[in-house]
């Protein structure tokens, strides 16, 4: 069989990496498109979801293409994986296959900079395939044009042109909490990050200490603030259209209300406890055991620069009394504050 490699990060795989694909196997010789995630790279500066995590995604993005494979054969490689290294190995491995290359304009471009370039291009045929319009191509490659996916895998961990993404690998990082992180630190300035990291911290400690799910506790500390600096005009336009019915309620009231209906209709989350959990944080008036440690955690959060360890200890012996006693707080607080009546 002559099979055709596409190797890249994945981190996560997207329209562009399946519209390369799809057309490989349409305009070329090749009877199969074999998908080679990279290993983990400890050092890469960008957040990069595991091994393991990456082929899932892969996994569900090529699960309606017969004609699509992934290869995990960098992962069980020894050291760093330098291409020309991997076609030695794919050749030694699948003696009965013939393999081709499938690379973006954007790796063409730095190609000379790959280990043992000529050697590589001679042991293995390479095609370009057209990323961003643009014309280069070193000698002895060819060029395979198809219809521009203009997204990266950057782009989708921010968050943006999540509509590049098939629905089942949507789902699957949601349901992780992939680049979550990167997702939220778009949405806001450096001191709320670090405010959202560390309720997110204080979440998972309150869960573990009451024998809760720790992931769910998580993603509802990291995506609580996600609407907490959406502008006003903005705000208001979400709630007219989607909660007309809280429009009357305090403005600084709403990124709980927007919160929760931007993580489910932006970011695909479908887990009722976090979802509910972040609609009621900022009042403090949901019923579940993760309602309280969230709306705990965002008043206690450390980050916040006051001692609360006392409370933070009540709160893990007894959640309920725990949930009380910064209530009322909160309570005298907006109070004194006169937001309170
Ligand atoms: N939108 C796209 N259109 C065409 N090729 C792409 C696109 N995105 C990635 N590629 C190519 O797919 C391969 C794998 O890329 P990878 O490193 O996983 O993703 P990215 O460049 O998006 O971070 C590379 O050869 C890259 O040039």
């Amino acid at each position: 069989m002559h099979i055709a490699i596409l190797g890249g990060s994945f981190n996560p795989v997207h329209n562009g990496h399946l519209q390369i694909a799809k057309t490989a196997l349409k305009k070329l010789p090749v009877q199969e498109v074999w998908f080679m995630p990279s290993k983990d790279t400890p050092l890469k500066e960008t957040a990069l979801a595991s091994f393991e995590d990456r082929c899932e995604l892969l996994e569900a993005a090529i699960k309606p293409y017969k004609h699509m494979k992934i290869c995990k054969l960098e992962g069980k490689l020894e050291g760093i994986s330098y291409t020309i290294h991997t076609v030695e190995e794919l050749k030694k491995r699948y003696p009965q296959h013939s393999f081709c290359w499938l690379i973006g304009d954007d790796q063409a471009r730095q190609f000379d900079a790959w280990k043992e370039s000529k050697r590589l291009k001679k042991e293995v045929e390479f095609y370009v395939f057209s990323r961003e319009g643009s014309s280069i191509l070193p000698e002895g490659m060819k060029r395979v044009s198809m219809d521009l996916i203009p997204v990266s895998s950057t782009e989708i961990r921010q968050g943006k042109k999540l509509y590049e993404v098939p629905v089942s690998v949507r789902l699957k990082i949601a349901e992780k909490g992939l680049y979550f992180e990167e997702t939220i630190r778009q949405y806001m300035n450096e001191k709320r990050y670090r405010h959202s990291l560390s309720v997110a911290q204080l979440c998972v400690a309150l869960a573990s200490a009451h024998n809760l799910n720790t992931e769910k506790a998580w993603k509802m500390g990291i995506l609580h603030d996600i609407c907490k600096q959406m502008p006003y005009e903005i705000s208001k336009i979400w709630m007219r259209h989607h909660m007309p019915f809280h429009m009357n309620e305090a403005p600084a009231i709403w990124h709980g209300y927007i919160g929760a209906d931007f993580v489910k209709r932006q970011l695909d989350v479908r887990d009722k406890d976090v979802i509910s959990a972040i609609y009621h944080h900022v009042l403090g008036d949901g019923k579940s055991s993760y309602d309280k440690i969230l709306f705990i955690a965002d008043k206690l959060d450390p980050s916040r620069g006051y001692d609360s360890s006392e409370q933070i200890e009540l709160c893990k012996m007894n959640l309920d009394l725990g949930f009380k006693r910064v209530k009322k707080e909160q309570q005298e607080y907006l109070r004194k504050e006169g937001t309170l009546q």
